[in-house]
């Protein structure tokens, strides 16, 4: 009974008085609840139960037991099926309630017995790794490389539920538009035509060249772009500028016709009995943005070259700075006929290379033209355009080849900085942009798009809250290789490379319960240390560590970025790509992934978005969203091309983020469906032969996934440091979205807790110091203090990513930002010199800057 004098004259059960509230301040939230709680006359470990409340049911997760989750869920809760957190423990102020920051409870380890409603972790020390015995269940081997535990056996644990406290989508419910079983397959727009009067011979080409695509390269015919640019460039000397869609094919667009001119004036100069030579001159200068694109071009070019009855004494080369400058030097001094270069190394060797004679020069190719500005190369690209003016000497004595220098620039999108760099080097140009081969359908009216993707291409979104993100991923993965007879080849992109590494090491890891590979240990020491300026080595010298690799075996490198993926399936290669891998690794994972003939996964960054002709990717997936909108175009382009299927996905948050369907993903097409994050899960968790009884239905089992990687990283410092690494970049990274996104990509939106489940971390997000940021942990994200688990302060995150590079963090301060596309262009130019600045240096570039 209370106290309260005005109250002792009547019959008023205790339950019915209203108490004055004390309202406790200052201190730790965690103290502050268990003042209220001791005010409460509540105990203070395991508060007592309601009587009124739905009684819990306990359940178990986890193999090993060493985790017990109270289950204190009630199916139907929500309408998205997720199980909000029914407090039966009292009211310690939780009672379903969503709360922003933390649905979680800290309770000693030693008080772990199982009662109460708390989500209690025990803290099993974990062995170090001398010993190894005590390691749990399944890791055995995990703590050897990081030589030390993972955690602290003292600290409070915490294991947060996967299924509660989650945000709902503004949508829950699928509208009818978004049906996939509705959509009936367009059909491809960036398809060979099938027009039988379009022809390679048709477009003005040689019968040898015609012959070689149609034979050799099994191209049966050309595809719009090329059937509208090609005949204009073989026989007309003006610029051009080439617009079309990811994977029409642009590359041969502008190859075949140089290649064609070059091979008329050697069959004319040959009929006068003179044979032309590598010293010929330099006829062709192509830049693209990255040395992987130019490699690819490399590629394509070579097979040209080396065409039946072709013009093998043309001598192409590539100038990336991958090699030392010597050997190039070398190479450019016998004399070569066309080069391919990325901006920053072409400038070098212009000015500094005497035997470079771009006196002849009569076509400037620059690929991926939007790419080439949005990384800061205008500059560059005004000096070489300076330096070929000042330096061309054309003489008319070989009538077939142009009488000018032209120049042509191609492009998917037509953005304003392609405007730009058109205005800087084109005069007079022709505008080729291939039309839609669509059909219209009846009834409905053709739309325009600012930028399209191909038309076959299946386009999806998923409305993924952050706890269940890593699920989600696993589960999308799983069913994409559920079949083990088909091959499957799927693309994930990050948002910067420690999240690529993380994820990476995630879906490699053995099962639970495997013995690590100690020769793989081994092999790991040997691996090849990357070092600036040193000859790229062959990229066949790699052998991947997954079994179904197709690299050759005959040397033993171990290439570290190809692995085994048993956790999704036997069959499956993993691979990973992103820029502060040394270059040879980088090479070598690329050629694996793409002669990889078995089901194979690539975790990347925007390094991959731009025009890598990567053959026979079957789905895309956007973990991350991109930094720039036509980034997302460039992503997607990965797959679908010349005409194939495709598929893509893009992974959003409830909330602000869903505006990114109608703002970017329904401009590139209207044919766009909604996955369900339930049926996701349902799918890729349900065991495929049907759940037998006593086997855990699919929230326990994606819960049991979620605890064994929390499990895994427990188990060594190493992956602990890699985690959370990777949980503070991927939030740096949010907070370089442009500009004009920031109502949607809001670092203030993230739940730092939610997503650090996502990394497999248990830790509050004030407690996980990133390793790397001087232990300043998350406060190196924006500020030293925190509010709900959120740093506070707006100071400009790369501006800090310079102040820690210049103090002495560089290269980790690239890494982190290794997206590209985003940035605002002044942020850009920053990057940008500093990454010179890190090649000056002696560091790796993280941006390719050559
Ligand atoms: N006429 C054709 N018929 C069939 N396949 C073709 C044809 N022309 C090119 N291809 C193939 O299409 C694929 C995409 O070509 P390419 O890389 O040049 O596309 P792109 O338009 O430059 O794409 P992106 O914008 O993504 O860089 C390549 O594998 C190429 O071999």
């Amino acid at each position: 009974m209370a106290d309260d004098g005005l109250l002792l004259n009547f019959d008023i059960s205790e339950d019915t008085i209203i108490k004055p509230r004390k309202v406790v301040k200052g201190g730790r939230w965690k103290e502050r609840r268990l003042l209220t709680q001791r005010e409460k006359g509540r105990p203070e470990k395991t508060a007592a139960r309601d009587s009124n409340a739905t009684p819990v049911t306990l359940r178990k997760f986890g193999a090993g037991g060493s985790e017990k989750q109270w289950d204190t869920r009630k199916a139907g809760d929500d309408k998205n099926g997720y199980q909000s957190r029914n407090n039966t423990g009292g009211n310690n102020g939780y009672n379903g309630r969503k709360r922003k920051m933390d649905d979680r409870e800290f309770v000693p380890a030693s008080s772990a017995t199982g009662k109460g409603t708390w989500v209690t972790a025990p803290v099993k020390p974990v062995e170090t790794p001398a010993t190894g015995a005590n390691a749990p269940k399944g890791q055995k081997g995990h703590g050897k490389k990081g030589g030390a535990p993972a955690q602290d056996p003292n600290k409070k644990e915490v294991i947060s539920s996967l299924f509660t406290f989650n945000p709902e989508s503004k949508h829950t419910k699928l509208d009818d538009t978004e049906k996939e079983e509705d959509k009936v397959s367009a059909a491809p727009t960036n398809a060979p035509l099938s027009d039988e009067s379009a022809t390679f011979v048709s477009l003005g080409l040689s019968p040898i060249l015609a012959t070689h695509l149609t034979s050799k390269l099994e191209l049966k015919a050309p595809t719009a772009i090329q059937k509208m640019a090609i005949p204009q460039l073989v026989t007309e000397d003006s610029d051009a500028f080439i617009q079309a869609e990811t994977g029409s094919g642009k590359t041969l667009t502008y190859l075949l016709p140089i290649m064609n001119r070059i091979m008329e004036i050697a069959r004319m100069t040959e009929e006068k009995q003179i044979h032309l030579k590598r010293n010929a001159g330099l006829f062709a200068i192509i830049i693209a943005p990255t040395r992987e694109l130019a490699r690819q071009i490399m590629n394509v070019l070579s097979t040209l070259i080396h065409c039946k009855n072709g013009p093998h004494w043309i001598v192409p080369t590539s100038i990336t700075g991958g090699e030392k400058r010597k050997s190039e030097k070398a190479r450019l001094r016998k004399g070569i006929n066309i080069l391919v270069a990325t901006p920053g190394r072409l400038l070098d060797h212009l000015e500094n290379t005497e035997s470079l004679d771009v006196s002849k020069v009569r076509w400037l190719v620059m690929d991926e033209g939007d790419r080439l500005m949005e990384l800061g190369f205008e500059e560059n690209i005004q000096k070489i355009l300076t330096i070929l003016n000042n330096k061309s000497k054309i003489v008319h004595d070989m009538d077939v080849l142009p009488k000018r220098r032209i120049t042509i620039l191609c492009s998917a999108t037509m953005k304003t900085n392609v405007q730009k760099l058109g205005d800087l080097s084109l005069k007079d140009a022709l505008y080729l942009k291939a039309e839609k081969n669509e059909e219209p359908v009846e009834g409905e009216e053709t739309k325009t798009h600012e930028f399209s993707a191909p038309a076959q291409l299946k386009q999806s979104y998923i409305v993924v809250p952050q706890k269940l993100r890593l699920v989600t991923l696993y589960a999308m993965l799983k069913r994409a290789y559920i079949r083990p007879s088909i091959n499957i080849k799927v693309i994930v992109f990050f948002s910067c490379s420690d999240s690529v590494d993380f994820h990476y090491e995630a879906f490699a890891r053995k099962i639970d319960g495997a013995e690590e590979n100690e020769d793989s240990d081994a092999e790991e020491k040997t691996k090849p240390k990357p070092e600036e300026d040193e000859e790229p080595e062959d990229p066949k010298a790699f052998k991947g560590t997954g079994a179904n690799t197709s690299l050759p075996r005959k040397r033993t490198l171990v290439n570290p970025a190809v692995s085994a993926a048993p956790l999704l399936s036997p069959a499956v290669t993993i691979h990973k790509l992103h820029g502060s891998l040394p270059q040879q690794i980088r090479t070598a994972t690329l050629t694996a992934f793409t002669r990889c003939k078995t089901s194979s996964l690539l975790f990347c960054t925007d390094v991959a978005a731009r025009g890598l002709d990567l053959p026979n990717v079957d789905l895309i997936i956007q973990y991350d969203p991109p930094f720039d909108p036509a980034d997302y175009l460039h992503r997607i382009g990965r797959t679908a091309r010349a005409g194939r299927e495709g598929r893509a996905a893009i992974f959003l948050l409830p909330g602000k983020e869903e505006a990114y369907v109608e703002r970017v993903v329904k401009k590139s097409s209207e044919h766009v469906i909604r996955s369900d994050v339930n049926d996701v899960l349902k799918k890729g968790f349900t065991p495929t032969t049907g759940a037998k009884k006593g086997e855990p239905g699919w929230e326990e089992a994606a819960t049991n996934w979620q605890l064994d990687v929390e499990r895994w990283i427990l188990g060594s410092a190493e992956k602990m440091a890699l985690a959370k690494r990777a949980w503070g970049s991927h939030i740096r990274a949010y907070t370089t979205h442009k500009s004009e996104e920031k109502d949607i990509f809001s670092h203030r939106d993230l739940h730092y807790g939610h997503l650090a489940k996502s990394f497999g971390l248990r830790d509050k997000p004030g407690d996980i110091k990133v390793p790397g940021n001087g232990g300043d942990g998350v406060a190196s994200t924006g500020g030293q203090g925190k509010k709900d688990g959120k740093p506070k302060g707006k100071r400009d995150v790369l501006q800090k990513v310079l102040d820690r590079a210049e103090s002495g963090g560089r290269k980790r301060a690239l890494e982190d930002v290794d997206m590209g596309g985003g940035g605002d262009n002044a942020a850009k130019e920053r990057m940008r010199k500093m990454a010179r600045m890190m090649e000056r240096s002696g560091m790796k570039s993280e941006f390719n800057v050559a």
